[in-house]
C-alpha cells in the first residue's frame, strides 16, 4: 500500500469549527470562562464513521447486505438516539459541516449534550470485505476531522472488527482522544436488536470520557481494541478480551477504566501498512514461507509450542528468518501467553521466531503489518519493536524490582492511622488520594513525587475535584520541564476540566509561550467549545494593546480575525485605538497568512 506523507509532530494542526452562537444558546452551552459558574449542559461533538456491518444491513435476495443512505434517516426517528426538539431549536448553533447528517442525543446524566455527525463511507462494507486500504481510509478520516470533534465512533461489522481495532491502535500514533468501534449482531432496523444499545453506549463513552485509546464497545463492555477477539457468532455478547479485563463496564453506572493506556510516544501519524503477511497454523507453515512473504504470525500450541522433532519444518523456519522474514509466535489458545516453558517452544525462538506474549492473532497481524511498514527501521529494530508493548496489546512481565503499593511510606502511614491492611482497602486509599497528591505535586513542580505516584500504579491523568489533571496545573504554572515529563509519561493532552478547558487553554490564559508550543507539537488544540466565543476576548486584548495575550492565542491556533460583539476584528480595534506595536504585529500576521496562501496556490 502506498504510504501517505506522515505529518510532522502529530496530527495536522488545523482550526476547529466555530460559529457565532446567539446569546441564548451561549447560555445553554455553558460558560467557557475559566472559573465560570454556569452548569448548563455542555455540548460535545462526536464523529461517527460508518463503514458498514450488520448494524446498518437490510435483507436482500442473497442475504443481509449494507444499504447506503438509510441509517441517518432511521436514527432520526429513534428518540433515544436523537432529540428532534432540541435539534430544531439549536440548529444554527452547532454549525456542523454536514447539517443533514448531524443528530443530537438527549442530555446525559453527566450534563452533556452529545452532538454527533455521521460520515458514511462509500461503499459500505460487510467487514469480511475489508482490506488494509479500508483501515487507511478510516484512519485518514480520523486525521482529517481530528480537531473538529471531541471523540470518534466507528461503526463496523463484527467479523473483522478486532482486526481493524488492532490496526487503528497502531496507526493512530499520537492519539489524544477516544476512538470507539462498535456494531451489532442484528440490524438496528429490526424490532429486537443490539445496535441501538451499542451505538448509544459508544457515543456516551466517546463523548464523555477522554480515553486516548482505540477501544471496542459491545454488549455493555468497553474493551481495549487490540485485546479483543470475536468469540460468538450467535450471541449479543460476541467479543471477549481473554488476557485483559474490560476497561469499563456499562452497568447501572459506567464503572472501570482500570488501566487506561496513555500512549507515551510523540510521533507522526502513519498510514501505511504492509500487506504481505499472513496468519498460518503450524501444519501450513512450509507453503507460506516462500517470497514475497515478509512476515508471518504463527499460531502455535499452548505456551507457544511447535513440534521440535520436525527438522524439516524448523529448517524452513530458520531459512526464512535468515532471509529476514519476520515470524511472530502467538498461541492458538484463547487465554494465556507464549512463554519459555517447553523445549518445543524454545526451539522456535532458537530459529529466530519472535515470542508474541499474550497478543491476540488479530493484534499480532496488525502489529506486524504496522512494524514492517516502517521502512526506515533495520530488521533488528523491527524485531525489537515487535517484542515491545506498543499500545497495551501485550502484557509485559516486569523484570526489575518495582515499587509496589505497599512500599509507599506515605500510603502506609495513612493506612496505619486508619487501621487498614488489606490490599483492597489500600488500593481504595491510593485511588482516593492520588488525584490530590498528583495535582499538589504538579503545583510545586515535584517531578520525583509524580514519578513515585506513577510507579505505584497511580494514573497521572487523574482529575481533581474540578476535573483538572496534573497537566492542566503544570500548564498553568508554565512548568515546561514538568509538562514535558507528563507528556512523555503519556498523560492525555486533551483532558477537559469541569469548565471545558484543556491544558492548552490554561497555558494561553497565563501566556506560557513555550508550554503552548510544546503542547501544540504533541497534538493539542483548542476545543471547538474553547474557540466558540473568543472574538470578544481577542478584541478586548486588542483594545488594551496586549500583544503578548494575542500572541499566546495565535500560537494556540486561534484565528485572530474573528469579530467581537460589535462586529469588529482585533485589527480594526487596533487601528481605531492606534496601538502601534499591536498594529505591527497584526499586520505582520496578515502578511504571513497571505504568503502561506500564495505558497499553497503556487504549489
Ligand atoms: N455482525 C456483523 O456485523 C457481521 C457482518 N458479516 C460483518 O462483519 O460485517
Amino acid at each position: 500500500m502506498e504510504a501517505a506523507a506522515p505529518s510532522a509532530g502529530g496530527f495536522p494542526l488545523g482550526r476547529a469549527l466555530s460559529c457565532t452562537p446567539c446569546p441564548a444558546c451561549l447560555q445553554r452551552s455553558g460558560s467557557l470562562e475559566l472559573g465560570g459558574g454556569c452548569r448548563a449542559p455542555v455540548r460535545v461533538r462526536v464523529l461517527v464513521i460508518n463503514t458498514g456491518g450488520t448494524i446498518g444491513m437490510v435483507e436482500e435476495e442473497q442475504g443481509l447486505a449494507p444499504e447506503a443512505n438509510k441509517l441517518v434517516k432511521a436514527l432520526k426517528k429513534m428518540p433515544m438516539l436523537h432529540d428532534e426538539v432540541y435539534a430544531k431549536e439549536n440548529k444554527h448553533c452547532d454549525c456542523p459541516k454536514f447539517p443533514d447528517n448531524t443528530l443530537v442525543l438527549p442530555p446525559s446524566d453527566q450534563n452533556k449534550r452529545i452532538v454527533y455527525t455521521i460520515l458514511e463511507l462509500s461503499p459500505l462494507l460487510d467487514s469480511s470485505n475489508m482490506t488494509t486500504d479500508d483501515w487507511a481510509k478510516i484512519a485518514r478520516n480520523i486525521e482529517k476531522y481530528y480537531e473538529q470533534y471531541d471523540g470518534f465512533v466507528i461503526l463496523h461489522g463484527t467479523d473483522t472488527m478486532a482486526y481493524t481495532a488492532s490496526a487503528l491502535s497502531f496507526m493512530c500514533e499520537n492519539l489524544g482522544k477516544t476512538i470507539v468501534l462498535t456494531g451489532s449482531q442484528v440490524p438496528i432496523y429490526e424490532l429486537r436488536n443490539d445496535g441501538r444499545a451499542n451505538l448509544l453506549g459508544a457515543l456516551l463513552i466517546a463523548g464523555q470520557f477522554v480515553i486516548p485509546e482505540v477501544c471496542l464497545y459491545f454488549y455493555h463492555k468497553l474493551y481495549r481494541g487490540n485485546r479483543v477477539t470475536k468469540v460468538d457468532a450467535g450471541s449479543f455478547n460476541a467479543f471477549s478480551s481473554p488476557n485483559l479485563p474490560p476497561l469499563a463496564n456499562a452497568e447501572v453506572d459506567i464503572t472501570g477504566f482500570i488501566m487506561i493506556l496513555f500512549s507515551n510516544v510523540w510521533k507522526a501519524y502513519v498510514l501505511n501498512m504492509v500487506d504481505f503477511i499472513i496468519v498460518v497454523q503450524m501444519n501450513q507453515v512450509k507453503a507460506f514461507l516462500q517470497p514475497p512473504m515478509e512476515g508471518i504470525v504463527l499460531e502455535t500450541y499452548g505456551t507457544g509450542n511447535a513440534p521440535n522433532n520436525r527438522e524439516d519444518l524448523l529448517d524452513e523456519l530458520k531459512k526464512a528468518t535468515e532471509r529476514k522474514v519476520v515470524i511472530l509466535n502467538c498461541t492458538q489458545c484463547l487465554r494465556g501467553s507464549v512463554a519459555a516453558v517447553y523445549a518445543t517452544g524454545q526451539t522456535l525462538t532458537a530459529v529466530g521466531v519472535i515470542p508474541g506474549g499474550d497478543m491476540t492473532p488479530e493484534a499480532a497481524l496488525a502489529k506486524l503489518s504496522y512494524t514492517l511498514s516502517k521502512s526506515h527501521l533495520s530488521w533488528e529494530e523491527k524485531k525489537e519493536m515487535l517484542s515491545e508493548n506498543l499500545r497495551g496489546e501485550m502484557t509485559v512481565v516486569p523484570t526489575g524490582a518495582k515499587i509496589s503499593l505497599t512500599d509507599s511510606k506515605f500510603i502506609q502511614v495513612i493506612a496505619k492511622s486508619l487501621s487498614v491492611s488489606c490490599k483492597e482497602e489500600l488500593e481504595a486509599i491510593r485511588d482516593a488520594l492520588i488525584p490530590s497528591l498528583a495535582c499538589a505535586a504538579a503545583k510545586i513542580g515535584d517531578t520525583d513525587a509524580l514519578k513515585a505516584i506513577g510507579e505505584m500504579g497511580g494514573n497521572l491523568s487523574c482529575e481533581d475535584y474540578d476535573g483538572r489533571t496534573p497537566l492542566h496545573i503544570a500548564s498553568s504554572e508554565g512548568n515546561l520541564q514538568l509538562v514535558e515529563y507528563l507528556l512523555k509519561y503519556g498523560t492525555t493532552v486533551y483532558a477537559k476540566d469541569m469548565f471545558g478547558a484543556t491544558p492548552l487553554k490554561y497555558a494561553v490564559k497565563f501566556r506560557h509561550v513555550q508550554v503552548i508550543q510544546l503542547l501544540r507539537e504533541t497534538g493539542a488544540h483548542l476545543s471547538s467549545q474553547e474557540l466558540e466565543n473568543i472574538g470578544t476576548e481577542l478584541c478586548s486584548l486588542a483594545a488594551n494593546g496586549d500583544v503578548e495575550g494575542l500572541y499566546a492565542w495565535y500560537l494556540a491556533g486561534a484565528n485572530l480575525e474573528q469579530t467581537g460583539y460589535d462586529g469588529r476584528t482585533p485589527l480594526q480595534i487596533a487601528e481605531a485605538t492606534g496601538h502601534v506595536e499591536l498594529l505591527d504585529f497584526l499586520n505582520q500576521l496578515k502578511i504571513k497568512q497571505v504568503m502561506v496562501i500564495l505558497k499553497v496556490l503556487v504549489c
